[in-house]
């Protein structure tokens, strides 16, 4: 979310652009007005989003147009002032200030635009007839507001609605023309609906909805509040609610209705309780939170995570094989961009006689990640929601790095739990038939394996005094010279097999 808002106020002269701002500061409306107020910035502790928002006034008769435009370029909203009583100002709305204001800003990052009607005190009757079409007609205006710096109506509600068009946009959410949910948005809700229906029955049942409402609004919803919301979802779909529990397209209908009326806050936390930014993407700190790995130590998973990626295979292991189907692997993957592993992931773990990949195979895929690229696997834990299931700060708490290895050496104890072991050998040796004799997988199964599947890889749990620990193998080429650091690291190696 943005750090600060900048609302510029722009219009024909003597709208009373100066005064509105002069009224919300002083709250009273000023008898005698400057030409153009001076830049004003309101501490966030005190307005309603609690960020620092700048106010900009401009007026013709002391800035050139260049000063405008480069107001307009700083600008992260822009009001479009109009007097109701002047019929002039409105029409100017359309002529002249949408297009001058289209003209200096990229296509792809419109500012915000809203249409305020001021001196509501001197007419009966409402500018609104000839606003709302032009609303419609510029997807770029957020929303209009009648008002009046006189009579102090609307004013905070004013500046209000400019913050929360800039921390809260409509435009990454919502297509007005179509009326519906954008397609980044309803791919961002889905990922999330997934996340929280723990137990992948496409269902949102009440414990996970008010899982799902503590972790965004910490707070539960009250019995009779979760009933209402169904029965919102009831009245207006026929699959929103099964089962007595909120569907996908129930969800999705409920974030409809709250950006259509105008209750966009809701869709943005859960969005950004989620990870999201305002490009609906996952953020850098949400994905890569910074984690020290000194040198000599590596990075494994702790208990925790792996309850966590246990439960994770438990609500995909659908048929209850203990292993994961193409499908169930594919659905389980769902919540990510795209597909992290590939099909050398099953010649590097144990599977099943159909080639599937086995709940302990499953852990150990994840433990060689974590221990090979501990970003990667932050990342694959931020795509299944890791930190917002179990309530951690990051994605990071997830991870243990491992005393230095020296130490443990000297003191001829360790902790570790996943050591590596580097098979070497000649061509044709035999080293990729150790390690897939290492997964269990004899010679009959190893003939089959494509040659493009293959893995250098092997890891898998071995007991040593009792304790399960992962083992794993590495398979280094036969060409010394093109060795690295990295590939001679290891707990000990296997010459010559
Ligand atoms: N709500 C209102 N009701 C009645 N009069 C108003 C109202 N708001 C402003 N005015 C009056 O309108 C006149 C112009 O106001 P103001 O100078 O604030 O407009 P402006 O848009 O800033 O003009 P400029 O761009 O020329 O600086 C002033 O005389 C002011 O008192």
């Amino acid at each position: 979310m943005r750090k600060d808002v900048r609302i510029l106020l722009v219009g024909e002269p003597k709208v009373g652009k100066t005064s509105l701002i002069m009224s919300l500061v002083s709250e009273e409306f000023p008898d005698e007005v400057p030409l153009r107020a001076e830049e004003i910035t309101i501490p966030a502790d005190v307005t309603p989003e609690r960020v620092p928002t700048h106010i900009v006034d401009y007026s013709e008769a002391e800035q050139s147009e260049e000063q405008l435009y480069q107001e307009i370029s700083k600008a992260n909203v822009i009001c479009i002032v109009y007097s109701v009583n002047n019929k002039k100002s409105i029409e100017k709305v359309t002529s002249h200030w949408i297009p001058l204001i289209n003209d200096r800003t990229d296509k792809d990052s419109r500012v915000p635009l809203i249409l305020v009607g001021n001196k509501s005190d001197l007419v009966e009757h409402s500018s609104m007839e000839t606003i709302l079409p032009i609303m419609n007609q510029y997807q770029d205006i957020e929303t209009c507001v009648e008002c009046s710096a006189k009579n102090l109506k609307n004013i905070s509600e004013l500046f209000y609605y400019a913050q929360k068009a800039v921390l809260h946009p409509t435009g990454p959410l919502y297509c007005p023309e179509e009326k519906e949910l954008k397609p980044s948005c309803i791919k961002a809700l889905t990922r999330i609906f997934k996340v929280s229906d723990l137990d992948n029955d496409g269902i949102l049942n009440d414990n996970e909805l008010n899982f799902f409402q503590r972790t965004c609004f910490n707070t539960p919803l009250a019995p009779q509040a979760l009933e209402d919301v169904k029965n919102v979802v009831r009245r207006n779909m026929a699959d929103g609610v099964k089962d007595n529990g909120l569907t996908l397209k129930g969800f999705l209908f409920l974030h409809t209705l709250f950006i259509q009326r105008g209750r966009h806050e809701t869709t943005w936390t859960v969005l950004r309780r989620f990870g999201y930014d305002d490009d609906l993407e996952l953020t850098q700190e949400y994905l890569f939170p910074l984690i020290k790995i000194p040198p000599d130590c590596t990075t494994e998973l702790n208990h925790n995570a792996y309850l966590f990626l246990q439960s994770i295979f438990d609500k995909h292991d659908k048929d209850r094989d203990c292993a994961l189907s193409p499908e169930e692997l594919k659905d389980l993957f769902k919540v990510f961009p795209y597909m992290p592993w590939g099909p050398d992931v099953n010649n590097t773990v144990c599977t099943n006689e159909q080639g599937w990949i086995t709940y302990q195979g499953y852990l150990s895929q994840w433990t060689l990640t974590t221990y090979l690229d501990v970003q990667r696997s932050l990342e694959y834990l931020g795509y299944l929601g890791y930190s917002i299931i179990y309530e951690h700060e990051s994605q990071a708490a997830a991870i243990t790095v491992t005393r230095n290895k020296r130490i443990d050496l000297q003191k001829k104890q360790t902790q570790r739990s996943v050591f590596r072991c580097n098979v070497l050998g000649a061509q044709g040796s035999g080293k990729s038939g150790f390690l897939q004799a290492f997964l269990g997988k004899n010679l009959q199964r190893q003939q089959r394996i494509r040659e493009d599947h293959k893995s250098l890889y092997a890891i898998n749990t071995t007991y040593v005094y009792g304790q399960e620990k992962y083992l794993l193998l590495h398979e280094v080429m036969p060409d010394f010279d093109f060795l690295s650091e990295a590939d001679l690291a290891c707990d000990c190696g296997v010459p010559g097999v």
